[in-house]
């Protein structure tokens, strides 16, 4: 029993020996002498091979921007270059989750897949791969293994330049178009600057851009209209130029004209138009130009800065720095404010030199092309300095509603090109200021058996309306015109007689006194 004890411990520890043996003869071989054969078969190989491999990690080291592994960029575009490629041409496919893209999947070939791309003429094969290595170091029974993913491409080495010098540009810049036109556009807001400071409080708060307008339901002048498309098609495309031409790759327009013609809406066209995002920045919680500056730093490229009624988002006009002047120095004279002056200054320090800087120096060239949208209501009150030309690159006129905007609005909302309606809202347009807002409400359907007719007939009725109450209003100002001028004129004349009065008050007491002196004489 004892002996078979003994044995059986014996037996146990050989198979243990056994296994260790086993092991370390599995981790050399799978380190160093397989990493060796690997290496010289590869260098063997290229010797005789005429292609050329390279290859993209998925994944990317430390640098000095970023600590830790990164998904690299490249990687990236790549896989949404072939995307569509694998999807047509690979058997085993995966579908992969995208951030912030329009499409709820991507599809991209599984490992080992293989797709061949052709570009000027040239065929290059791109294959999906995963190697393993062994992070872990010091010896184990439980090596662990680390997945890598790659791509790998093949071409022939006479393409060696073409291939180092245009076709992987080519790859990586269509893999970022398709992200860009597949991704989710962003209207941004800033966030108060007391947050900022806050565990991950960003400067800009989005949520997703997904206003419905675009310039073929804008109501305005066609011709104007594309001449604005055209501008804003120039600027996209305009990389080169603003090269060439050492001009920041910026735009400035400044849309202006009442309330109710279509300066937001004309904003959101054109960021649906171009692709763009939209930061909408609201200045009046911005504190100084320091923090408008670091906004500014942290908006992207493709996006349009926007920044809704100038005029009224701080004290940046001639006219109303002399009201707050005027203000200013009355509450100087008064004996209770003096006691109070001093407390608080609440005035923002936002200054229009900073929103200068902000729209036109150094700062805003950084981060790619971008457009900076500026609104009024009144275009006359805005200091020169903001509108003079070269700063703003367009001014943008929005005006009330003529008859080829009534159209639009009538084929949006009514879906109709004539009627014969139309004749008799031309003619009242013409004689009527009316915002396209008003004439949009009139022209939506209130209930289901709300007509096309019935609209056009409330939007008549609110045109006529309008012309009485304009003409009333003419007759009222005119009126008042009159009286005043009257007013004036008989103030005058009681001011004449006033003044004929002294004088003849003065010539007689002269004459008096020529008598006396004629007397004395
Ligand atoms: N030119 C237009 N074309 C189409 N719709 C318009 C136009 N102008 C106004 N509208 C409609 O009227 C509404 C108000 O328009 P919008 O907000 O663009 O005017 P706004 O000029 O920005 O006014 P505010 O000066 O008050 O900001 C929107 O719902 C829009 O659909
Ligand atoms: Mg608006």
């Amino acid at each position: 029993m004892m002996m078979a004890e003994i044995w059986s411990l014996g037996g146990s520890l050989q198979i243990a020996t056994i296994v260790f043996l086993w092991k370390i003869l599995e981790n050399y071989f799978s380190g160093h002498l397989r990493r060796s054969i690997i290496s010289y078969g590869t260098k063997l190989a290229s010797l005789v091979s005429p292609y050329i491999y390279i290859k993209f990690p998925e994944f990317v080291g430390d640098s000095e921007e970023y600590v830790g592994v990164k998904r690299s960029d490249a990687y990236a575009a790549i896989e949404t270059y072939l995307s569509g490629k694998s999807s047509r041409e690979a058997k085993y496919l995966k579908a992969i989750d995208v951030k912030d893209s329009s499409q709820p999947v991507q599809l991209s070939m599984d490992e080992n897949e293989g797709v061949t791309d052709e570009f000027e003429g040239i065929k290059l094969s791109w294959v999906a791969k995963k190697e393993y290595t062994i992070t872990q170091q010091s010896f184990s029974f439980n090596p662990q293994m680390d997945e890598k993913r790659y791509y790998e491409l093949t071409f022939h080495k006479s393409h060696r330049d073409f291939v180092n010098g245009t076709y992987i540009n080519h790859v990586i810049q269509k893999g970022k178009a398709i992200t860009v036109s597949n991704r989710q556009r962003k209207l941004y807001t800033n966030n108060p600057s007391q947050s900022w400071e806050r565990y991950r409080a960003r400067k800009w708060s989005h949520a997703t851009f997904e206003h419905p307008k675009t310039f073929d339901t804008l109501a305005m002048e066609s011709k104007k209209k594309l001449e604005i498309v055209n501008d804003l098609e120039n600027f996209s495309k305009g990389k080169d130029y603003h090269k060439k031409i050492g001009k920041a790759w910026k735009r400035g327009y400044l849309l202006y004209g009442p309330p109710g013609t279509g300066k937001s809406s004309m904003i959101a066209a054109m960021a649906n138009h171009l692709e763009y995002d939209i930061y909408d920045l609201e200045l009046t919680t911005v504190k100084n130009n320091t923090e408008l500056r670091k906004l500014l730093i942290e908006t992207t490229g493709k996006s349009i800065i926007v920044i809704e009624d100038i005029d009224c988002s701080l004290d940046l006009t001639g006219q109303r720095k002399k009201e707050k002047k005027k203000a200013k120095d009355e509450e100087a004279n008064n004996p209770i404010t003096k006691m109070t002056k001093g407390e608080e200054d609440s005035d923002s320090k936002v200054t229009l030199s900073g929103l200068l800087n902000f729209t036109d120096g150094l700062w805003s060239a950084i981060g790619g092309e971008k457009i900076f949208v500026f609104t009024t209501n009144y275009v006359e009150r805005l200091d020169p300095a903001l509108i003079r030309r070269g700063r703003m690159d367009m001014y943008i006129e929005l005006s009330y509603c003529g008859f080829e905007a009534f159209k639009v609005l009538a084929k949006n909302y009514l879906d109709i090109d004539s009627h014969p309606l139309f004749a008799t809202i031309g003619h009242l347009l013409e004689e009527t200021n009316i915002t396209p807002a008003e004439v949009a409400e009139k022209l939506m359907p209130k209930c289901m058996n709300e007509d096309a007719e019935t609209c056009l007939k409330k939007l008549i009725e609110a045109l006529e309306t309008a012309k009485d109450e304009a003409k009333m209003k003419a007759e009222e100002e005119a009126r008042l015109k009159v009286e005043t001028e009257e007013k004036e004129k008989q103030e005058d004349a009681l001011e004449d007689v006033k003044v004929d009065g002294s004088l003849a008050k003065v010539k007689e007491n002269c004459v008096g006194v020529v008598k006396d002196n004629g007397a004395t004489a």
